[in-house]
């Protein structure tokens, strides 16, 4: 999907994120316990420190992969790099997997191929990656971009009135 594909915009406060958070580790309370987690960042750090204080974990590796935004375009996606790998033996079995969100679902696809016994849960997800997720909280369509609030700021805006004029 190239990144004029993405015609809504659905940008996420701190509150909502940590609202949104906090009802993903509830829903992970059915799953767990977990041995610890393993955040895919940059983007699942925030989500996964929300959910370690509610889970009461304390150990918390990463994995670095990036794709998105190479080129210039935070839109735009590159191919898969997995910068860092974590350090876990075996094949993750006990583990959770936190991540902001799945899209195309090419990100959980290796993370998945490195960890395929972890739990993989996602705050966001979109119809594409969803079937790669085992636990997320809320769906957004594929043409939507959300932007979350370490990519957002406060500025003012025109009332709806004089965008419609
Ligand atoms: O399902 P996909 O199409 O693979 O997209 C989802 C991934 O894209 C974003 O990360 P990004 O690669 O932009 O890096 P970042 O987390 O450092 O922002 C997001 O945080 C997910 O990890
Ligand atoms: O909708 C998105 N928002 C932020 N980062 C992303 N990376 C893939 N899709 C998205
Ligand atoms: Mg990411």
């Amino acid at each position: 999907m190239s990144s004029d594909s993405f015609n809504k915009s659905f940008p996420v406060s701190w509150e909502e994120l940590h609202r949104t958070a906090k009802a993903l580790a509830w829903r992970l309370t059915e799953v767990g316990p977990f041995d610890g987690i393993v955040a895919i960042t940059r983007g699942g750090l925030v989500p996964a420190a929300v959910v370690a204080r509610e889970l009461s974990i304390r150990i918390i590796d990463t994995i670095s992969v990036a794709s998105y935004g190479v080129e210039g375009d935070d839109k735009e996606r590159g191919r898969i790099n997995v910068m860092k790998n974590c350090e876990i033996a075996g094949k993750g079995a006990g583990w959770l997997i936190v991540d902001d969100l799945v899209d195309t679902g090419e990100t959980a696809k290796a993370v998945r191929s490195i960890l395929p016994d972890a739990h993989f849960a996602t705050v966001y997800a979109k119809p594409a990656g969803r079937p790669l997720v085992d636990t997320y909280v809320t769906e957004v369509s594929q043409d939507t971009w959300i932007h979350f609030p370490w990519d957002l700021e406060p500025r003012p805006v025109e009332p709806i009135s004089s965008l419609r004029r």
